[in-house]
């Protein structure tokens, strides 16, 4: 896991220490990789700041930030869609933006959902929208629409007409327009903003599918919990800056299990809990919780019940990426609109 020494907040100093540095220079290994790539739009605002991103082959690797930390714009950049004020990346391995020409057929992309007209069938509007890619062939062209609509799900809809089609369709209509071809790499940005859970769940479902055919899918979200879903690896932004990244399992790592204890008897859960040797013990009128280590849930809960306390009910906690975020930061995640 790599995490920034100068998060503002930052109470682990130590797992930044140990931090690798991403990415060989090369790109080798990795689909995506970034270093110090900075956007300073001409009003002055820093939307991204000497970014450091290593995104590793074969990974669904979620970039996650509250509302305005940055995300799109770094999405904007890869793609060459805005001109970076500093820093280099590149894609595939290929340095850009000189190779973009070369690698761009190599890499789907959703960044502002495509404009499909209403009137006409998701097969036809994904005609228009290839006759629209010069690097498309037309001679292909049924065959692929064919195959990127069976992708998603969406091959006994292809004739309808795409008013017709739910939120959860559209985004997946969206997806196979970035699906045309055969793609390396996914980029996504968003896919399940607007949706509710039904096209949630139906985007998180093909997110997983198309990782597990092997392409590499790169998904920005404002959702931790969504990602945490999906996401084998994730990086975290807070104000156009990378806060972490790593492995989900290695950003999780460092946080602890916590459990909590429904009971009448909270004086007396807390001594136990204490007693026991948990740690951060705080009670309120019906719970008690506390870190909880590497002590085993049953061992805890014998002992309580051993010390006549009536459990009403008990709970462990996993770590979550939003205590992460907490952790790393000092705030909440905000996540407004
Ligand atoms: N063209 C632009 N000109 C000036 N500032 C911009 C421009 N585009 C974005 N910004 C600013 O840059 C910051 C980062 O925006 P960006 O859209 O990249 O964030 P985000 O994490 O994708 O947020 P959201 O999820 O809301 O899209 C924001 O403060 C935004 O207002």
């Amino acid at each position: 896991m790599t995490a920034v020494t100068d998060a503002p907040g930052a109470r682990d100093a130590e797992r930044a220490r140990d931090a690798a540095v991403p990415g060989p220079d090369d790109g080798e290994g990795f689909s995506i990789v970034t270093a110090g790539l900075t956007k300073r739009f001409r009003s002055g605002q820093v939307a991204v700041d000497s970014l450091d991103l290593a995104v590793p082959t074969g990974s669904v690797f979620g970039f996650l930030g509250p509302n305005g930390s940055g995300k799109t714009t770094t999405i904007r950049m890869l793609l060459g869609l805005v001109t970076p004020t500093a820093g280099s990346w590149r894609l595939l391995g290929t340095p850009m933006p000189g190779g973009m020409n070369g690698v761009l057929p190599r890499v789907g992309a959703l960044v502002e959902g495509p404009a499909f007209y209403p009137y006409l069938s998701g097969e036809a509007n994904l005609r228009r929208y290839d006759a629209a890619d010069p690097s498309a062939d037309p001679r292909t062209v049924a065959a692929r629409i064919g195959l990127a609509l069976e992708r998603v799900g969406l091959a006994s809809a292809a004739g309808k007409r795409y008013r017709a089609y739910s939120l959860g369709m559209r985004q997946r209509l969206a997806i196979a327009a970035a699906l045309l071809g055969p793609r390396e790499l996914l980029v996504l940005d968003e896919p399940t903003n607007g949706l509710d859970p039904q096209g949630t769940r139906e985007v998180r479902a093909l997110v997983r599918e198309i990782a597990a055919e092997g392409t590499t899918v790169f998904v920005s979200s404002h959702l931790l919990a969504e990602v945490e879903q999906v996401c084998s690896h994730a990086a975290i932004m807070r104000a156009g800056r990378l806060i972490v990244q790593g492995t989900i399992t290695e950003l999780l790592g460092g946080e602890a299990m916590r459990i909590r204890v429904r009971t009448p008897d909270t004086v007396r859960a807390a001594a136990v809990l204490a007693a026991l040797g948990l740690t951060e013990v705080r009670s309120d009128d019906e719970e008690v919780g506390a870190v909880l280590g590497t002590a085993a849930p049953e061992r805890v809960c014998a002992a309580l019940v051993a010390d006549g306390v009536a459990v009403r009910g008990l709970v462990v906690q996993r770590p979550s990426l939003e205590d992460v975020f907490v952790g790393l930061t000092g705030e909440g995640f905000d996540v407004d609109g």
